[in-house]
């Protein structure tokens, strides 16, 4: 399973040196949305001239234009970018084309998608991305009572290759792993952490 960095940071310095901070120890570095949407899509760039030998992740959610957002992306140096799974089918389509293009990924991100989600992860499959990230975002964790635990049944159910996301931590990532996941994704245990290299460090050794 690889591990995935989200740098959710919304200035370029303080991404870049996250991502320098925990690079060693990740697989993924992760642009996150709020990242694009303050510094633009030059941020992805950066990170890729910083680390090229790592895959670099835009997290774009699109949710319309799939193919101009995603070429947008790809030319900007990302290995892989998000499409919204709610999004309509030829916006997904649209950015598999583009990912076509380019010889590069689009990764389905169900947020939002709570009601037969396994249902819609398998029709998002069937349109050609690489990967669907099941994922409960920043205000669905904030909930009383989440758990990660529903986001591990429909990866088992679902029969496709994913990844997850939805505040994995130390002490859920092999859970993550032993639901079959080929990704996991980490935002906040790394960036909150007094220590971002030792966290990743450790969510690494708790995923192998
Ligand atoms: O895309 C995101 C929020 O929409 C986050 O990057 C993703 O949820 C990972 O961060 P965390 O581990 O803090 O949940």
């Amino acid at each position: 399973m690889k591990l995935q960095v989200a740098l959710d940071v919304v200035d370029l310095p303080a991404a870049l040196r996250l991502a320098h901070q925990v690079a060693e120890h990740v697989d993924i570095l992760e642009l996150g949305t709020p990242l694009v949407k303050s510094v633009g899509i030059g941020a992805v760039s950066a990170i890729k001239a910083a680390h090229p030998d790592k895959l670099v992740f835009a997290d774009l959610k699109t949710a319309d234009a799939g193919e101009l957002e995603a070429a947008m992306a790809f030319e900007a140096g990302a290995d892989l970018v998000t499409v919204m799974g709610a999004a309509d089918d030829d916006t997904v389509r649209g950015a598999v084309a583009a990912g076509r293009k380019y010889g590069k990924e689009v990764v389905a991100d169900m947020i939002t998608v709570v009601e037969d989600r396994v249902a819609r992860i398998r029709e998002v499959a069937k349109l050609g991305v690489a990967f669907v990230e099941i994922h409960a975002g920043l205000d669905e964790q904030a909930r009383p009572g989440y758990t990660i635990d529903t986001l591990l049944e429909d990866g088992r159910q679902a029969g496709v290759p994913f990844s997850i996301a939805g505040g994995i931590k130390t002490d859920t990532i092999a859970a993550v792993r032993d639901a079959g996941a080929t990704v996991a994704v980490a935002g906040g245990a790394i960036y909150n952490a007094p220590n971002p290299t030792t966290a990743a460090q450790q969510l690494k050794k708790h995923a192998a």
